[in-house]
Order: C-alpha cells, then structure tokens, then sequence
C-alpha cells in the first residue's frame, strides 16, 4: 500500500489515489486511443496553515494535479476531500461556494488578468460573484485594503493589468485571489516568469501572508531553490508519481530518491559530491512510461529488478516516504 503524505494535525486537503488521464486520439479515425496517465496514484495530506512544496520537471504532472484540485481539470479517479468533503461530488452550485475557500494564482500573471478590466474591477470580481452579500461599498473597502495589503496603492485601482511590471501583476493576482478570504491557496509556477530579484520579493509576500492568514498552500514549481525558502514539507514528482517526500529540511539535506538527488545536485552551487546522481538522457515520453520504476531508464543505480516491478511509496521514519527499491529495505 503506497504511504500517504500526512501532515501532524487534521487534514484540510485529502488526496487518495488521484488519477488523472488524457485519452489522445490516434493520427487515423480508426487508431484506438493513447493514455496519457499525467497523474498516477498521487496520495498526499495538507494541513490547515500549512506550505506544501510540489516540485518536478516539466510534463511531470504539477499543474494537472493542481487544476484537478480547483475542478479545472476531471479527475479519472481517487478521491480529492476539502475538510472532509469530497470535491468529485460538487455540482456547479457547490463549485461555486468552494471557490470562497480554494483560490488558485497562475504562472502567467499578466496573462491571467483580463486586459479590459480595471486592477480595482479585476479584485472586486471574486467579491462579486462569490460573496454577494457584500455591498459595493464593502467591495470597494477590501479592494484598496488588499491592493495596500500586496504592496500596491488604492490609487491603483482605476489603471489596466498592462501598465504594471509583471511582480505587480502577480500582486494583482495574489490580491484577487486572497480577497475572498479562502482557506487554501493554490499557487502554480507564480514567480518563474519573474526576474529572479523580484521572485523573491513574491516569495516573501506569499510567506507573510501565509503566516498572516493561517492559509494552507500548496506551491507549485519546477525550482527546487524556491520550494525550499516557502514550503514546510515537500513533495517531488515524476512522470506523474511521487517519488519522494518529507520535511523540507530533510528532504534537501538528505535526499534519498535518486531522481531527487539528481534535481538537487543539477542545482547551481550544490555540492552533493556524487557524480553519479546525475540522471541520465531524457524524460520518457508519458505516453509510454517505462515498465516498473518510472526513473529507471534515467536512474544511475537500477537493476533489472527495478525495470520489471514498480516500487511502492514506502513510509519512513520523520515523516518521509520514498518510492525506491534501494531504500528503506
Ligand atoms: N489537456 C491535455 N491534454 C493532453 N495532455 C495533456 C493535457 N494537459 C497536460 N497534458 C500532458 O500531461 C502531462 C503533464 O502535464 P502538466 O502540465 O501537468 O505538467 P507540469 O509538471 O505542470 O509541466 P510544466 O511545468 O511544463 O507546466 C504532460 O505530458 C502534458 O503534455
């Protein structure tokens, strides 16, 4: 049975066995379809006020799990609970309430601003059509307290996404996304598109309110340098499954998954000292994963046994859990 990431306290978010697959048709009308399994069997707890760090290269499946998690994505199966509720279940009125407690905030930031609108109409529309019980008074109130609250100015309110540097937009979003007061706050890739200086000035905004807010996140990013400064725990993925996961410290001082040690030592200025956990080649197509361990054709320590039967995620000591047969006997 694999492990499930569990948090010390009650979970607000529960993932069980989450699969989400593409079916992609053949070049020909009649070739049978291609299964594209982008989230394979993904188990993991998050607690209340707590930062989960989701970490992989490109295609491994992080924004897929994230957007089946705000129901922007079906789910093939497993189950996804919010505060023991389970998320599969919501018709579009529930959707509707759920989004008062899960907000997400996107890579893009200029992108996911809709350039007609005002920044003050852009952070009122969630107030508008999730909280109708606030007045317009109201509205306006907690537009300019949350554009102050970002580290922008009220008097912003009656100028265009385009005007702003892409840190202020992704303030926007940040300030769009949190207005509504949610619970959890899903952040997928929000400061790569940024210059390095002002991804951590983001950084440190999303910590503050974090802590401000009791908010639980879940942050998603393919550098491995900015899950570290944010998350308490992480989670490290591949072609769709966790290889790996555990508190953030001991992950990334003693990283046990050979697919972690090798994103760790492709880290500028880590010395891990093993030339050997580099992986080797590239990612396997995910429409023909490789048999048994998915990191086996890359992994510099498989054997035959590895290529023949999937390792489990095994639970360990500390709150870890590790996906590999040379670990944890
Ligand atoms: N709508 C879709 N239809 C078909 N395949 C998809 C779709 N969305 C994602 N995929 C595939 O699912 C896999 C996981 O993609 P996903 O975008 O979740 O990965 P990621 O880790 O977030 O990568 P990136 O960091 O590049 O966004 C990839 O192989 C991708 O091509």
């Amino acid at each position: 049975m694999n492990a499930v990431l569990a948090p010390a306290s009650s979970p607000l978010l529960s993932v069980r066995r989450l699969r989400v697959h593409f079916s992609l048709r053949g070049s020909w009308p009649w070739s049978k379809p291609s299964i594209l399994r982008a989230v394979e069997e993904v188990n993991f707890d998050l607690a209340p006020g707590e930062t989960l760090g989701i970490v992989g290269e490109s295609g491994c499946g992080k924004s897929t799990l994230a957007r089946s998690l705000v129901g922007l994505q079906p789910v093939t199966s497993g189950g996804i609970l919010y505060d023991g509720k389970p998320l599969q279940t919501l018709d579009a009125e529930g959707w509707r309430a759920m989004r008062r407690e899960i907000q997400m905030v996107f890579q893009d930031p200029l992108a996911s601003l809709d350039p007609r609108m005002t920044v003050g109409d852009i952070v009122a529309e969630p107030l508008r059509s999730l909280c109708p019980e606030i007045d317009a008074a109201e509205r306006e109130r907690r537009v300019a307290q949350w554009l102050e609250r970002v580290g922008l100015s009220a008097a912003h309110r009656n100028r265009y996404p385009h005007e702003f540097s892409g840190g202020q937009c992704q303030r926007i979003g940040i300030a769009r996304a949190l207005v509504v007061r949610p619970r959890l706050l899903i952040c997928d890739e929000p400061v790569s598109a940024l210059d390095v200086s002002v991804q951590a000035q983001i950084i440190n905004l999303l910590r503050d309110l974090q802590k401000e807010f009791g908010l639980s996140m879940l942050f998603i990013a393919h550098d491995l340098s900015v899950v570290r400064l944010i998350s308490h725990r992480v989670l490290v993925m591949y072609l769709g499954r966790i290889m790996e996961q555990g508190p953030r410290e001991t992950l990334f001082t003693q990283p046990l998954h050979p697919y972690t040690k090798a994103l760790m030592a492709a880290v500028p200025g880590q010395h891990l000292g093993e030339r050997e956990l580099v992986a080797r080649g590239e990612i396997p197509s995910p429409l023909s994963p490789p048999l048994g361990c998915v990191f086996t054709t890359r992994c510099p320590i498989a054997d035959p046994h590895c290529t023949r039967q999937p390792p489990p995620l095994k639970s360990l000591s500390r709150g870890r859990a590790v996906a590999c047969h040379f670990v944890g006997g």
